[in-house]
């Protein structure tokens, strides 16, 4: 439970699209003091208007506007107990080198490490650590209970921490699949296979991102390394978490029931909101029909709702009747893009059932979801 204390926090890459989401956020929180910005050394030293390349569309809120940005190291952040990331890939960690839990203070060491090592709980949006076997990979509307993995992640680290720890967000176009999909492996038990269409906006590529002579009328059917993410990291996500004799905990990667995950990307002239065409096929025989589906999904609540964290959306999943919704222009902003939109819940001739999903990618995609988790943190006593 929240105590009422404001947590001073800070952001690191906060000049970018992910990171001035994050600055929104966090100006005025019931639980979080924004206390301090990093972003590279081509911005620190500057003051943050002067810093960034505003995109949003309310003015920068003037307890920032400021402030001065500095290098992304722990010094400068040492009033601080969360750090939240939207921190470059490149910079943020290493790719495919796990566990590395061993303390990371050297100026040239992965960027999230180097707060971990420090004590800092780190929320972080970049991909490098949700294969990590300690990193809970949570969508706050979902999984927050593998957030325990955090104790575990804690005492392996040499030397063991007291606070610090790192939890990871999903990729946008994950995030907006798995949390119809727990609500129906919750109502129906377990899915037995999924096949996914993305329809992803632009400003999931950050900013200046696309040329617009790539993307204006058209339509890019790739987008490097999204379809692998999202077939691995749904699995993780859904999945539970198994003890073995030692005591060590394991993520199962839904191995209990083995589900099938095939997913197609694709980039479209959408500025914001990764639209989704999804097909399941359950285990149980005979499935769910349409009408119940419907029911199952607006039923859903997330711990984060019943948990009362500021930043839950009261409709976990918001059910469209039209014929013609979700739509990215529409519904993106609904619920402040912290919940998704489902509608066209139909029978698949192939699978079971097939429907469209709507989620805000730099939203519950990105910015919302790392908020969120870190208000669960807090709700559960982990900072
Ligand atoms: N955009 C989206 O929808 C989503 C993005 N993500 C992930 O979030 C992260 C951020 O994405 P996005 O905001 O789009 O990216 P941007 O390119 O818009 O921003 C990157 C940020 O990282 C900073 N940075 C770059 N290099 C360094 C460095 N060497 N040291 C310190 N800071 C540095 C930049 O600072 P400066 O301005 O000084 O260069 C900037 O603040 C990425 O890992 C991305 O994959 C995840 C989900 C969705
Ligand atoms: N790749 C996503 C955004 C993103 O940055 O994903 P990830 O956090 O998995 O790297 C998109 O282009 O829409």
């Amino acid at each position: 439970m929240h105590d009422g204390r404001k947590i001073k926090v800070g952001v690191l890459g906060a000049t970018g699209t992910v990171g001035q989401r994050f600055v929104v956020l966090l100006a005025d929180h019931p639980f979080f003091v924004l206390h301090a910005l990093g972003a590279s050394q081509r911005s620190a030293g500057k003051t943050y208007a002067l810093a960034v390349t505003w995109k949003q569309t309310r003015p920068i809120p003037a307890v920032v506007r400021d402030v001065a940005v500095h290098e992304c190291s722990p010094e400068f952040f040492s009033d601080c107990e969360v750090v939240f990331s939207g921190l470059d890939a490149d910079v943020a960690g290493p790719i495919g080198v796990f566990p590395c839990l061993a303390p990371l203070f050297a100026a040239n060491a992965p960027l999230e490490e180097r707060f971990r090592s420090a004590d800092f709980a780190v929320f972080s949006n970049a991909k490098n650590h949700r294969r990590d076997p300690n990193v809970p990979l949570i969508v706050p509307l979902v999984n927050p209970r593998h957030l325990s993995m955090v104790h575990q992640q804690r005492a392996l680290h040499s030397p063991p921490l007291q606070k610090g720890f790192i939890v990871t967000n999903a990729n946008c176009s994950t995030t907006g699949v798995v949390v119809p999909l727990a609500a129906l492996e919750k109502a129906f038990g377990p899915i037995e296979s999924c096949m996914v269409t993305t329809m992803q906006a632009i400003s999931g590529a950050g900013y200046p991102g696309l040329p617009s002579m790539d993307i204006i009328d058209n339509v890019v059917p790739y987008i490097s390394g999204e379809e692998e993410k999202m077939e691995w990291e749904t699995l993780k996500i859904l999945g539970g978490i198994t003890e073995g004799d030692d005591g060590r905990k394991e993520f199962d990667m839904h191995a209990k029931q083995p589900l099938r995950v095939s997913a197609s990307c694709n980039r479209v002239p959408v500025i914001e909101g990764h639209t989704e065409c999804v097909s399941v096929r359950f285990a149980r025989r005979p499935p769910p029909s349409p009408q119940q589906v419907r029911e199952a999904l607006l039923g859903f609540t997330s711990d984060a709702w019943t948990l009362s964290c500021p930043s839950a959306p009261r409709h976990t999943i918001f059910v469209h009747e039209e014929a013609d919704r979700p739509q990215p222009r529409l519904d993106r902003d609904y619920q402040a893009g912290a919940g998704v939109s489902v509608g066209r819940v139909r029978q698949c001739r192939v699978l079971d059932i097939k429907f469209v999903v709507l989620a805000n990618n730099v939203a519950i995609g990105a910015a919302t979801s790392s908020v969120l988790n870190a208000e669960l943190a807090v709700c559960k006593g982990l900072i």
